[in-house]
C-alpha cells in the first residue's frame, strides 16, 4: 500500500483564498485585521515560522505587527513589548513565538496577553474556554490537523487517535479538541512515560506524532490503513527538517501528513483563521 497524501500546501491555499474574501469584507466595513509577533532570540527554525507567517498576512490582506527581541532580552523586556502589543488598536491578535530562550517563564508571558487579542489560543483563560467547551481561538496545530483530516475525508467520528507527545502548543491541546462532540474521537496520549508506545501506536486510527524524537514512528508501529500525521521538527546537521515519522510508513498507512508540506502550513492557516474571526468578533461588537 501506498498511503494517500494529507496535502496541507493545497488545504492552507484554499483556506487563504476563503479568508481573503473575509478580510476585504472587514476592510469595507472599515475593519484592518493585524497581526503581531513577538519573535525573541535567533532560532533559525523560529525565524522562518514567523517570517511565514506575515508573508501569509501579505497574501491575504491582513496588516504585520513585527516585534523581535534578542536572545538576551530580559523577562521585563519581553512583558513590556505584550504590554504594548495589548494597548496597540491596529494588533487585533498576535503570537509570542515558542520557545521562549531558557531563563525566561514562558507562561507568565502568555498570562499577560490580552486573551481577546490571544491569536494562538494558548493564554489559560482560552485554554480553559476550551476545556469549558466555550467559544475561543483553538490552538493552531491542533484545529489545522482537524480541519485537514475532514477536508481529505478521514473519519474522526469513533476512531481511535494517538497523540505522542505533551506539549503546550500541540500535545495537551490536541485530546481536547478530539473529544469534543463535533469530532467525537477516543484518544490516548502517550509520552516518555509510555512503557510499550509501540503497542499503543499499532491500536491507533489515527497517529498523531509530536514528540520531537527523529523517525519515532516506525512502519512496523502502524496499524495498515491508518492516518498519520508527523508533527516533528528536528533538523539534521544541514538544517533539514527530520520529522517523528519513518518514511517506510508510508508503505502502510492509508493516509499520511508529509513533512514538510503537511500540518506546518495548516497551522500557519489556522492562525489566520483566528486572526480574522477575532476582528469580525471585534467589528461585530463595534457595530453594537
Ligand atoms: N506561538 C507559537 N509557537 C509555536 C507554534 C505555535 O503554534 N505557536 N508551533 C510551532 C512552530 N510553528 C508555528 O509557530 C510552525 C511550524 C511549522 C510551520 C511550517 O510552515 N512548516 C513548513 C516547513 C518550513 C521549513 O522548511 O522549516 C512545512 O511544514 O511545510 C509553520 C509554523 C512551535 N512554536
Amino acid at each position: 500500500m501506498t498511503a494517500q497524501i494529507l496535502d496541507g500546501k493545497a488545504t492552507a491555499a484554499a483556506i487563504k483564498s476563503d479568508l481573503t474574501a473575509r478580510v476585504a469584507a472587514l476592510k469595507a466595513a472599515g475593519v484592518t485585521p493585524g497581526l503581531g509577533t513577538v519573535l525573541v532570540g535567533d532560532d533559525v527554525g523560529s525565524q522562518k515560522y514567523v517570517a511565514g507567517k506575515h508573508r501569509d498576512c501579505a497574501q491575504v490582506g491582513i496588516a504585520s505587527i513585527q516585534r523581535e527581541l534578542p536572545a538576551t532580552a530580559t523577562q521585563e523586556e519581553i512583558e513590556a513589548v505584550v504590554r504594548e502589543l495589548n494597548e496597540d488598536p491596529e494588533c487585533t491578535g498576535y503570537i509570542v513565538q515558542l520557545p521562549l530562550p531558557k531563563g525566561i517563564d514562558t507562561n507568565r508571558v502568555l498570562e499577560l496577553m490580552d486573551p481577546a487579542k490571544d491569536a494562538d489560543g494558548l493564554h489559560p483563560t482560552n485554554l480553559g474556554r476550551l476545556v469549558l467547551n466555550e467559544k475561543a481561538p483553538l490552538p493552531c496545530t491542533p484545529a489545522g490537523i482537524i480541519t485537514l483530516l475532514r477536508r481529505h475525508g478521514v473519519e474522526i467520528n469513533g476512531a481511535h487517535v494517538v497523540v505522542v507527545g505533551r506539549g503546550v502548543t500541540i500535545g495537551r491541546p490536541m485530546p481536547l479538541l478530539l473529544t469534543r462532540k463535533s469530532e467525537n474521537a477516543t484518544v490516548t496520549q502517550c509520552h516518555t512515560g509510555t512503557r510499550d508506545l509501540s503497542a499503543q501506536l499499532r491500536q491507533a486510527d489515527i497517529v498523531v506524532a509530536a514528540a520531537g524524537v527523529p523517525h519515532l514512528v516506525k512502519p512496523e508501529d502502524v496499524k495498515p490503513g491508518a492516518a498519520v500525521l508527523d508533527v516533528g521538527v528536528s533538523r539534521d546537521e544541514n538544517g533539514k527538517i527530520v520529522g517523528d515519522v519513518h518514511p517506510g510508513v508510508a508503505e502502510v498507512a492509508g493516509w499520511v501528513a508529509p513533512n514538510p508540506g503537511g500540518v506546518g502550513p495548516m497551522t500557519r492557516a489556522q492562525l489566520l483563521v483566528n486572526v480574522v474571526e477575532a476582528a469580525e468578533r471585534a467589528a461585530a461588537a463595534a457595530a453594537g
